[in-house]
């Protein structure tokens, strides 16, 4: 039986609003109430794992920046904040749950060994340090991982059966299985087995499905919508691999700037249990903020999988490949560039942040200190996840 979220707690604080609101608030809320939301079998929910709302004395103070080193320490450093949490034990937890959630769904199946050591339940320990709540942890986890299967099996992995032709297709069907559409007859059966078929639909399904347990519908959506998004870049990045015409630098860094590690840190109020108010995410200061703060981390992964993927048989776009190709220069100066180039876009974020300094919303500053964790925690996983060790 579908059932409202584990408390009833996002859907009845949201519309409770704050006090004296009046009359047309509380028939809102009346109205909306009997909305109830089904949750897939199987995603993977543990209670407890608190509901949405303010957590008590949760830290609003930006984190202070560092030269991080990274890789072998022989390129200049990464401007990045520190990292808040190294907590081995919690992220072994994330992990074991992730790996059984995985394994009921046949994510990965006959790669559970390799998709266990990449350590996705690690990355969200690393980059949510405002909650120890191993069910909230592992939305993250969760999202993170089935993003990546789909970035790995549609888009990437040649031999995962990876192809640049099906990929456009693959990918209309994800947003339907994220956001399915209104009952069409017998077609939606045929989507339905479709979905079925298919692990990364599945595991996109149901991590959205835990996501739900502990989102408003504002914040699903969000999850959504930018989802498809960033998926606008990979159909870019298809046709250049398609027709084997590697892009120009800047036509790669606009189709990054949207298919960036943003998608990932729309999470970071959900898995936070708090609510950054839909105006408050689409404020525009805050949004560039936030696509500042993805591109920088996405960048990070591009200096960490350079050479995995020039190794492809057809070969990613990847800035450090891309620039090198462009400026005639060695790997090792467009590596050069590339790091200060990242540490440029966390200057930016440095800045957009401290514009926002004035605006009195406790949710925002905690979001922002969210998004700098998300850059310190995506560095510190890079540096140490057996996905980029050659
Ligand atoms: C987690 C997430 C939102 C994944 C989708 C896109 C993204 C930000 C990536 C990091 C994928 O880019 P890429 O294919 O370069 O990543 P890998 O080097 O394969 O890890």
């Amino acid at each position: 039986m579908p059932d409202i979220s584990p408390n009833g707690a996002p859907v009845a604080r949201l519309l409770a609003g704050p006090a004296g609101l009046g009359s047309s608030s509380l028939s809102l809320r009346a109205a909306l109430l009997p909305h109830r939301r089904a949750y897939e079998e199987g995603d993977g929910h543990e209670p407890p794992g608190s509901p949405v709302g303010p957590v008590p004395g949760s830290d609003l103070t930006p984190l202070p920046y560092r030269e991080r080193e990274w890789g072998d320490g022989t390129y200049p450093p990464l401007l990045c904040p520190e990292t808040v949490r190294v907590d081995d034990a919690l992220a072994a937890e994330v992990d074991r749950r992730l790996t059984a959630w995985a394994g009921r769904i046949g994510l990965h199946e006959g790669r559970m060994e390799e998709f266990t050591a990449t350590g996705f339940g690690r990355l969200a320990t690393l980059a949510h340090p405002d909650t120890d709540d191993p069910d909230r942890l592992l939305i993250a986890a969760q999202m993170n991982a089935a993003w990546w299967a789909a970035d790995d099996y549609y888009a990437d992995e040649t031999d995962l059966g990876a192809t640049p032709t099906e990929l456009p297709p693959r990918l209309a069907l994800v947003t339907s299985a994220m956001d399915p559409p209104p009952d069409a007859g017998h077609y939606t059966g045929q989507l339905e087995a479709a979905i079925a078929a298919d692990p990364v639909l599945v595991a996109l399904r149901s991590a959205l499905s835990h996501v739900a347990r502990h989102a408003t519908d504002a914040q699903i959506l969000r999850v959504r919508n930018i989802t498809s998004q960033m998926y606008v870049s990979w159909a870019a990045y298809a046709a250049w691999r398609y027709l084997e015409t590697p892009p120009p630098v800047w036509r790669y860094l606009a189709a990054r700037q949207h298919d960036s590690f943003y998608t990932s840190m729309t999470l970071i109020d959900v898995v936070g249990g708090y609510r950054l108010p839909a105006e408050l995410f689409a404020e525009p200061r805050f949004h560039t903020a936030l696509m500042q703060a993805g591109t920088a981390s996405v960048l990070v992964n591009d200096l960490h999988s350079a050479a995995k993927e020039a190794a492809d048989e057809l070969p990613d776009s990847n800035v450090i490949l891309l620039m090198a190709a462009e400026d005639g220069c060695s790997a090792r100066e467009a590596t050069e560039r590339a790091v200060h180039l990242h540490n440029d876009f966390v200057r930016g974020f440095e800045q957009s942040r401290q514009a926002l300094s004035a605006v009195p919303s406790p949710e925002l500053k905690r979001f922002l200190r969210g998004a700098q964790a998300w850059m310190a925690g995506c560095l510190e996983w890079h540096g140490s996840s057996s996905r980029y060790q050659s």
